[in-house]
């Protein structure tokens, strides 16, 4: 499931992110890609050492956290790896796939990756991520603040930046629930159970489709 959340960050973090997202701290991309995907990565992102790196990882995270839309589509687990990166004019990322395990001593599973756009949308010419499925494709471009969350098993790309910078967090996620089907059915049951509830209050229907949606979490999560 692919699924816009909008507002991730209220638009005094937005102002703080970027103000200090300082562009001389920003390094080739190609470092942290797979060795298939740097053939196709022409981007820069901020170095992990900057000073301020870990901050801005932590306000994103805690937005992320608080957004009761991305707890219920995403069912995290642990939001692992984030990436602050640049693109400027006739840079792109080119159609890959993101590694599934990512991370240091440790792996973690990467199933739902996230792109939460910094810069507004008129500011930039191109620099649509694209998400290639066998149905076709699907465009984003959205508000600064706002993120795009799909699954990491997707083909995507992201289109030539013609002018302007393109600024963007990105982020992986290892899911409680792995499989994107069973995570698309708990969102449903819970977005319909909350619907009943704002309706008509905790009804006997409301507690039936509660409890199938506790039950299945329960069969399902790898917790
Ligand atoms: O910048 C984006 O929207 C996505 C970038 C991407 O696919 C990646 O960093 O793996
Ligand atoms: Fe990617």
């Amino acid at each position: 499931m692919m699924l816009t959340i909008p507002d991730v960050l209220t638009s005094e973090e937005l102002n703080s992110v970027v103000s200090n997202l300082d562009a001389s701290d920003f390094v080739d991309g190609k470092t942290t890609a797979g060795w298939h995907a740097k053939l196709v990565k022409q981007n820069t992102q901020l170095k992990n050492e900057a000073s301020y790196s870990q901050e801005l990882k932590e306000t994103i995270k805690n937005a992320l956290r608080r957004n009761p839309l991305f707890q219920i589509a995403v069912q995290p687990r642990l939001i692992h790896s984030m990436l602050f990166s640049l693109y400027e004019s006739g840079m792109s990322y080119g159609s890959h796939i993101d590694n599934a395990l990512m991370g240091g001593q440790e792996f973690w599973r990467s199933d739902v990756s996230l792109t939460l756009f910094l810069s507004s949308p008129s500011s930039y010419g191109g620099g649509e991520l694209v998400i290639e499925g066998v149905e076709g494709e699907t465009t984003f471009k959205l508000e600064a603040g706002s993120a795009i969350v799909y699954p990491s098993s997707t083909l995507h790309r992201v289109n030539p930046v013609t002018e302007g910078v393109r600024l963007v967090a990105v982020a992986w996620v290892q899911s409680l629930v792995r499989d994107p089907h069973k995570r698309e059915i708990l969102f449903d049951l819970d977005v319909a159970r909350r619907a009943l509830f704002e309706k008509q209050g905790k009804t006997t229907e409301f507690d039936l489709i509660s409890k199938s949606h506790a039950n299945l979490l329960r069969q399902w999560a790898d917790a």
